[in-house]
């Protein structure tokens, strides 16, 4: 299939914001920009997706081996590029997607400490080496996305969000070497702020990234 259209990922540690600003971002994105608009999300976004993600984050599953679930990301995420991803780059339109490769990478390759390396390779399996054009990195410390998700979640914790606050640290610590190893492509945005600056900010950086997207 050829591969057209743009691919604009969001990534953060759990409670950045993602979900937030990209329901802010939405309709200013589909009135500026120049070809169609879709957003998606990872895991899920297609109903196999949908249905491995309900496996992945159900809070009773705590046997679930570390490689198991990196498997289960890949897998969710290759049905979800092949049903709703690809066709729709193929069409020219543009793709959001909330979380993608780099999550596994810093989740299960940090996170649970099976190899960055490894996680990348398997994960390259499944996309066929698809990468993002552009990467919005909501930035916060681990304290502050899971005290943001405590505090409006109550009891509703999937199966990640009850990791452990050292889980949480070396995940932010493997998104900060992401960073490093792709300063074009994946750009930071500080999320502390309150949320209309941070949905500023991304469209600022969308404008100054890809120009070629807007009206
Ligand atoms: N800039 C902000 N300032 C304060 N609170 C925020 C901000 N952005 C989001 N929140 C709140 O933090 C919580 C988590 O936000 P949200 O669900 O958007 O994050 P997320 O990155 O999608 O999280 P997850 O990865 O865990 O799904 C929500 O209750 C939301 O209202
Ligand atoms: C794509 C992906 C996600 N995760 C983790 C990150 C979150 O804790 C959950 C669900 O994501 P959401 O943003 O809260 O909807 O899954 C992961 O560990 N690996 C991945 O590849």
């Amino acid at each position: 299939m050829v591969v057209a259209g743009t691919f604009i990922t969001v990534e953060g540690p759990d409670g950045a914001g993602k979900t937030s600003v990209l329901t802010q971002l939405l309709p200013q994105l589909k009135q500026h920009f120049n070809q169609p608009v879709i957003l998606t999300r990872e895991p899920g976004g297609a109903k196999i997706s949908e249905k491995i993600r309900d496996v992945i984050l159900n809070p009773e599953f705590t046997e679930m081996d570390a490689r198991t679930e990196a498997l289960l990301y890949a897998a969710s995420r290759r049905q979800h590029l092949v049903e709703v991803i690809l066709p729709a780059l193929a069409r020219d339109e543009v793709v959001v997607c909330d979380r993608f490769v780099d999550s596994s990478v810093a989740y299960q390759g940090g996170g649970r400490q099976i190899g960055e390396e490894a996680v990348l390779a398997m994960n390259q399996f499944a996309t066929g080496g698809l990468n993002p054009d552009l990467t919005l990195y909501l930035d916060v410390p681990v304290e502050v996305g899971l005290a943001r998700i405590r505090q409006h979640r109550q009891n509703q914790f999937d199966r990640l969000d009850q990791e452990t606050v050292e889980f949480h640290q070396r995940v932010s610590a493997a998104y900060q070497r992401l960073l490093a190893a792709n300063p074009e492509r994946i750009i930071a945005i500080d999320a502390t702020r309150e949320l209309a600056e941070v949905t500023a900010e991304c469209l600022a950086v969308l404008k100054a990234k890809l120009p070629a997207l807007w009206q």
